[in-house]
């Protein structure tokens, strides 16, 4: 008798038959013999058995399998993977952990980690755990092939001393209020028209900023150029949030800056320990009171201002509509898809005023530093501007398509400084990253500044180089094909940033006009003074001391022709 012949595939759960049908004859002889008294080897059967045998079976056996695999494509069973316990970590310490491997520049310090311990790390900080993704592969996964797994964010802040609870919005759960807020930014508050309609605010302030360097010029001042592009992020934020309350004169807006400011310096100066670590729970420096304190003085400024634009009411249709009308058009509104809380619209703003005054400030910044060190891209910026938009009028929004080397710059900028270094997301169910199980829950960050500088993709990437963007410039889609994952200065999939037109508007249009109308100079002991500031953000530490010099006096130029 012939031995049942059936080999195990990858599948556990089919066999490869390789003589199925002698098998299975084989078995059912044997029954056969068992009715019919033993004989072996003349098997009977009957013309109904033999077509079931020899058609019908084998041809049932053929559809099962193909069930079997098309099951099994449906369920996405993969292939097994590695448990999150095997990814690479260093050692670390006993309730420290792996803080006493990091500096106070944390992109660099993730970076080295990653040159010694592979793309993808393990991390523990006090009692927070996350894994740290610095290769494009591992990019592309979290932020684009499962953006919908890792779209809620992970807190890296004090979130215990916001008066406003479950009101934000930067750091929102991935649910009902951020998609509709999302929608509201991408739509109507910083998108399409309503941004062409905030253009001469950005126009004014620009005009503002230029004036005051230039008293500065004429009074042979040194001025401090980081605080004036703050200042001007700020003006241009407030006006476009609450044009009513905060005009060109900069009263609110100054104020408004202030107590922001405190709350973000309050809770930058928050160390590791007193976020994640042992010190968590008490507020041994009274920092936590600092940003509570903070944060109430900010929320009856924003009650006042509300009331204020209650009271005035809108005077019609055609009245420009600025975002705090839009919130509280939508507040009102009973058919609105959300009932907005007052605490949200309060929080929002709060938002966009942390996330887009000092990153674009910094952003311009960064680009003055490296054109101070490089006069020969300043002078090539320059000629492009001159020989381009002229010397008669000032350089504006809708000059940049025809000015490849101020773009260049503004892309070289925000790959060398990106102001947004490290990407936080956390898992809302089981997954898998670079083939390890990832559990729901797991907190995550992306170095977007180690790939924004890995050497693989980008030539000397930390030289400053725009040329590098003029080849990508002309063919238009190369640097989305080849490197995106290499290049996302402001995040990528559904959380990326809601500003980024505003922000590239300003960047371009600032950047032009600081070197259309001034040389300038920077003491050589500034230069070698530049540095990261510390936590995550990619902000200049130090503030940007220089002198204009007047070249194109910005009152005699006309705006806007
Ligand atoms: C050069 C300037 C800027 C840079 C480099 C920048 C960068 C970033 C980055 C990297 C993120 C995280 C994206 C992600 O997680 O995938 C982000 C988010 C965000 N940014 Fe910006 N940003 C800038 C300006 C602005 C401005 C001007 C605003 C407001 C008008 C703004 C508002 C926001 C908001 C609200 C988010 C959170 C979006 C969300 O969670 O859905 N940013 N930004």
């Amino acid at each position: 008798m012939q031995a049942h012949i059936c080999e195990p595939v990858k599948q556990p759960w089919l066999y490869s038959c390789r003589k199925t049908s002698a098998t299975v004859f084989n078995r059912l002889d044997i029954d056969h013999q068992v009715d019919h008294g033993g004989d072996y080897n003349v098997p009977k059967l009957a013309p109904m058995a033999t077509f079931f045998f020899f058609f019908l079976f084998p041809l049932l056996l053929i559809l099962a399998s193909f069930l079997f695999s098309a099951l099994n494509k449906r369920s996405g069973t993969r292939p097994l993977q590695k448990p999150s316990s095997q990814i690479a970590s260093p050692p670390s310490l006993p309730i420290l952990g792996h803080f006493h491997l990091l500096s106070s520049a944390l992109p660099k310090s993730f970076q080295a980690l990653a040159h010694q311990y592979g793309p993808l790390i393990r991390l523990k900080i006090g009692s927070s755990e996350f894994l740290v993704a610095s290769s494009a592969a591992l990019a592309r996964e979290i932020l684009r092939t499962h953006d919908a797994i890792f779209a809620n964010k992970f807190v890296f802040s004090p979130t215990r001393y916001n008066i406003y609870k479950e009101a934000e919005f930067v750091n929102a759960p991935y649910g009902t209020y951020w998609k509709f807020m999302k929608r509201l930014c991408m739509t109507k508050l910083f998108a399409g028209p309503q941004l062409d309609r905030f253009s001469h605010i950005r126009e004014e302030e620009i005009m503002k900023l230029l004036r005051s360097l230039w008293e500065c010029f004429e009074d042979g001042l040194t001025c401090d150029l980081s605080t004036k592009l703050t200042a001007m992020t700020n003006n241009m934020i407030c006006r476009m949030a609450m044009s009513k309350k905060c005009s060109s004169d900069d009263k609110q807006s100054a104020v408004i800056r202030e107590t922001v400011k405190e709350i973000v310096v309050c809770g930058s100066k928050l160390s590791f320990a007193e976020v994640h670590g042992p010190l968590k729970h008490v507020d041994l420096f009274g920092r936590g009171k600092k940003i509570k304190m903070a944060m109430l003085r900010y929320d009856s400024m924003m009650n006042q201002i509300i009331k204020d634009y209650e009271h005035h009411g809108r005077t019609g249709e055609d009245e420009e509509q600025d975002v705090m009308d839009i919130l509280l058009d939508t507040y009102r509104d009973p058919t609105a898809e959300i009932r907005l809380t007052m605490d949200q619209i309060k929080h929002f703003f709060l938002d966009i005023l942390i996330a887009g005054v000092d990153t674009t400030s910094a952003s311009i910044q960064w680009a003055m530093i490296e054109l101070l060190n490089r006069p020969e891209a300043l002078t090539k910026l320059r000629d492009e501007i001159d020989s381009v938009v002229g010397t008669s009028r000032l350089v504006k929004e809708s000059d940049i398509p025809n000015l490849p080397y101020l773009r260049g710059i503004v892309r070289e900028t925000l790959r060398l400084h990106t102001s947004g270094p490290l990407i936080r997301r956390k898992s809302s169910q089981n997954s898998q990253i670079g083939g390890y199980d990832v559990k729901a829950g797991t907190n995550i960050l992306i170095n977007a500044y180690a790939l924004m500088h890995d050497p693989d993709v980008w030539e000397e990437p930390n030289e400053f180089r725009p040329e590098r963007f003029l080849k990508e410039d002309r063919a238009g889609t190369e640097l989305k094909k080849g490197k995106d994952m290499n290049y996302f200065p402001f995040g990528s999939g559904r959380r990326a940033c809601i500003g980024e037109a505003h922000a590239e508007n300003v960047m371009h249009t600032a950047i032009g006009a600081l070197v259309q109308c001034f040389d300038w100079r920077m003491d050589v002991g500034e230069k070698s003074n530049i540095k990261m500031v510390t936590g995550y953000s990619g902000a200049v530490a130090n503030a940007l001391m220089c002198s204009p010099v007047g070249r194109l006096n910005p009152m005699a130029l006309c705006v806007g022709n």
